[in-house]
């Protein structure tokens, strides 16, 4: 540090009244209510996720982007009602502008390609793994952020996008050890309600309300459900069949009830031919009744969608995605066809658990270079340049300690060598090499030590 010994340098020197005071205040060590730290054991579980869709992203050649965590809050403030808009993480800033902590990243994906406009060449197939944040009353006890990984593919209309980014998370899961066996996704298609609304003369704009009496299919009981139905216009018939499509599993079920001659059913067979070309068919299946939580838990409404879950059915949604070709039109931009997925780092680790397939990622370094006498600290500094010129690494011990405190720490750094500079070896161009786990003990010449 360069501090000049004045407070701020954290240094000897008069401290002032004011810095006395707060400095005896203790402050909570804690991070924010529903926030995580990372220290070094739980970011190397971290940092082996984000390889992994890293890696990823860059076999299905997408590229990287990100963008500011702090975004206009007028980007996510959409349709009333939405649980995202409920819960934005929004304040006003010093300069009075209302802003919010990013609760996707969609949104902003969106923004920054009306903002490139012509200049960009389609289809975009841009990846990106951000913090989102949403503002919820701790009551709940849930997380206030998470980290997303997201594909977006834009510029494709075919179904061909949603075939190629539900691989791309099949090789994800396989990286990891997840199995058709653990993990499926369930697909439809919002067009298959629409048809059937359409059948019985329910008007387009009714579809999110529809969509949201029927998310309650689970939660009141179905005669007070069809009196909500009844309330906004559906009849009795409409309902009948709504539901019965709600609960139909396999594509030819729902041809018999819609007919082939739909774009839902279209788009939904050409899909599943695709997954068996892609050698994905065993993970997944069609499902109407995901269709349900379409208007608002995202904010973005898809017309194909997918959602990842597990097949024990203990856990939430472990990512969920689709197409949404109205989204920049929301934000007054050109509507191009666009195509994405959301996958949370949080449900995917607690499946890991469960399965037990989390890895065992250790610290662990090659070498620990250590100086036999304080005279020797810069002839260990030396060797400890050199060993890391050669992309080795080094934990170069930085005080005088005793050897036995050097063994100790080497053992919980799991060095894999002790490198130890003596002087009577120094003066002879030589240092002493102790392999860690074989215990053999040998001198190397300097300019030979690799
Ligand atoms: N959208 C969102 C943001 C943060 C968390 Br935690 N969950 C969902």
């Amino acid at each position: 540090s360069t501090g000049d010994g004045g407070n701020g340098g954290g240094r000897s020197g008069a401290l002032s009244p004011t810095l006395v005071t707060e400095e005896l205040q203790k402050i909570d060590v804690n991070p924010p209510k529903g926030t995580r730290d990372f220290p070094p054991e739980d970011m190397r579980l971290r940092n082996w996720l984000f390889n992994n869709f890293r890696e990823v992203s860059r076999v299905y050649g997408f590229e990287e982007v990100d963008f500011p965590v702090l975004e206009s809050e007028a980007l996510f403030i959409r349709k009333a009602g939405e649980e995202i808009r409920d819960q934005l993480y929004c304040f006003e800033d010093r300069g009075n502008r209302r802003v919010a902590l990013r609760p996707e990243l969609t949104p902003s994906l969106a923004r920054l390609v009306i903002q490139k406009g012509k200049s960009l060449s389609l289809p975009l197939k841009w990846f990106a793994i951000g913090q989102c944040w949403r503002y919820e009353r701790m009551t709940r006890g849930r997380r206030r952020e998470h980290y997303q990984w997201n594909m977006d593919i834009i510029g494709v209309p075919e179904v061909t996008a949603e075939a190629e980014l539900l691989s791309s998370i099949v090789a994800f899961f396989k990286r990891i050890g997840l199995t058709a066996a653990d993990v499926g996704f369930k697909v439809s298609s919002r067009k298959v309600l629409q048809e059937v609304l359409k059948c019985y003369g329910i008007p387009e704009n009714m579809f999110g309300k529809v969509c949201i009496i029927i998310d309650k299919i689970e939660k009141i009981p179905l005669d007070e459900m069809k009196k909500e139905l009844k309330v906004v216009g559906v009849s009795e018939d409409a309902i009948e069949e709504m539901l019965q499509v709600l609960s139909v599993k396999s594509l030819t079920k729902l041809e018999e009830i819609l007919g082939g001659g739909g774009e839902a059913m279209s788009d939904l067979k050409q899909l599943f031919s695709l997954a068996e070309k892609f050698g994905y068919s065993d993970w997944i299946q069609f499902d109407a009744s995901i269709v349900r939580g379409l208007a608002y838990y995202t904010g973005i409404v898809f017309e194909m969608l997918f959602q990842g879950f597990d097949r024990g059915g203990k856990l939430r949604a472990i990512c969920g995605g689709g197409r949404y070709d109205r989204l920049l039109s929301t934000f007054g931009g050109d509507d191009l066809p666009a195509c994405g997925f959301g996958f949370g780092d949080a449900v995917i680790v607690e499946l890991l658990k469960e399965k037990k397939l989390l890895p065992e990622l250790n610290v662990e370094v090659e070498n620990i270079v250590c100086a036999l006498d304080p005279d020797l600290q810069g002839a260990a500094s030396r060797v400890a340049t050199i060993l890391r010129g050669k992309g080795q690494t080094v934990d170069l011990v930085l005080e005088n300690k005793p050897l036995k405190w050097v063994f100790k720490r080497a053992t919980r750094i799991n060095a894999q060598r002790l490198i130890l500079v003596g002087s009577s070896e120094w003066q002879r161009g030589m240092v002493g090499v102790k392999d860690l786990s074989s215990g053999e003990q040998r001198e190397v010449k300097l300019d030979e030590l690799n």
